[in-house]
């Protein structure tokens, strides 16, 4: 029988140093639990819609990593491995003892480094929008210098031009403001934090050792992982599908939710078949 997950009391769970800000939703008697991984700036609430979406299919666990959303920055510096750390407590807390891993650009690599070290949790994986290393450490450098310097400010225009494509990035988009303004409140340290850790981060030899089925999604305008970098993860994962999201940015969960909860429905009903999706 299916294991069931209570849906949570209480929306903080201390994991190790660090008190993290979680929600469980959907449908709670259902397995593998679908947890979603965000990316550097962003919190939880850029899942609601999928979530909502999902709700009657799957049942969610969503969470803001250390040094973003109402979770504790930490100790610094930090890699990906704390992160990873972070979800495996949060994981054994709750008593999760499968998932499907959704991680979004940082969240994909935080997905890879859960899987090297616990791929027993680990049903399957959707890579958004990411990849097994994401820039240049220049560029990070470049961008932790401007974070110190200037805090979020000066990064706000280049990473919405990144994020969404220029028809979501109009005045009267209420949504675009409300996604501006969550960059623009983020907690400059963590930013910087998480921007160390991408730099100093490389999975690709954890990319090749994925044992489980994984779908690498991108939106076909994503200005920070664009559709050749993602689709050179997938040519390392033994066995991956690959797909591309029309009229969409960086982030589907916000710019293109229906298309993005379709795949993952679509997968997870494979996973659970025991069928392919690739
Ligand atoms: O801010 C960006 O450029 C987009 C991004 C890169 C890694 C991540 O998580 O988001």
């Amino acid at each position: 029988m299916a294991e069931k997950v209570e849906v949570a009391q209480v929306p903080f769970m201390r994991v190790g140093e660090v008190a993290i800000h979680y929600r469980l939703c959907g449908n709670a008697s259902r397995q593998p639990v679908v947890v979603a991984i965000n990316s550097l700036g962003t919190d939880f609430r850029i899942w609601e819609t999928v979530a909502e979406e999902l709700a009657p299919h799957a049942a969610f666990l969503l969470y803001d990593k250390r040094g973003h959303g109402l979770s504790d920055l930490g100790a610094l510096p930090q890699s990906i491995e704390d992160h990873a750390g972070d979800l495996e407590r949060l994981l054994g807390a709750l008593g999760i003892a499968r998932v499907l891993l959704c991680g979004l650009s940082v969240g994909g690599l935080i997905a890879l480094a859960l899987h090297q070290r616990r791929p027993d949790l680990v049903a399957g994986v959707v890579f958004c929008d990411t990849a097994h290393r994401i820039g240049t450490a220049e560029s990070w450098d470049a961008r932790i210098a401007a974070v110190d310097a200037e805090g979020l400010a000066p990064l706000l225009d280049p990473v919405m031009e990144r994020w969404f494509t220029p028809a979501y990035r109009v005045a009267e988009n209420a949504d675009y403001a409300g996604y501006r303004n969550m960059l623009a409140r983020q907690s400059p340290q963590g930013y910087a934090a998480t921007c160390a850790a991408i730099r100093d981060a490389d999975y690709t030899q954890a990319a090749r050792a994925i044992t489980v089925p994984a779908l690498c999604l991108v939106g076909d305008r994503d200005g920070a992982t664009p559709p050749d970098v993602v689709r050179s993860l997938a040519n390392l994962i033994p066995e991956a599908g690959f797909a591309v999201i029309a009229d969409c940015g960086h982030l589907p969960c916000i710019e293109q939710p229906a298309a993005l909860a379709s795949h993952i429905r679509a997968f997870l009903a494979a996973l659970t078949e025991g069928s392919s999706y690739v």
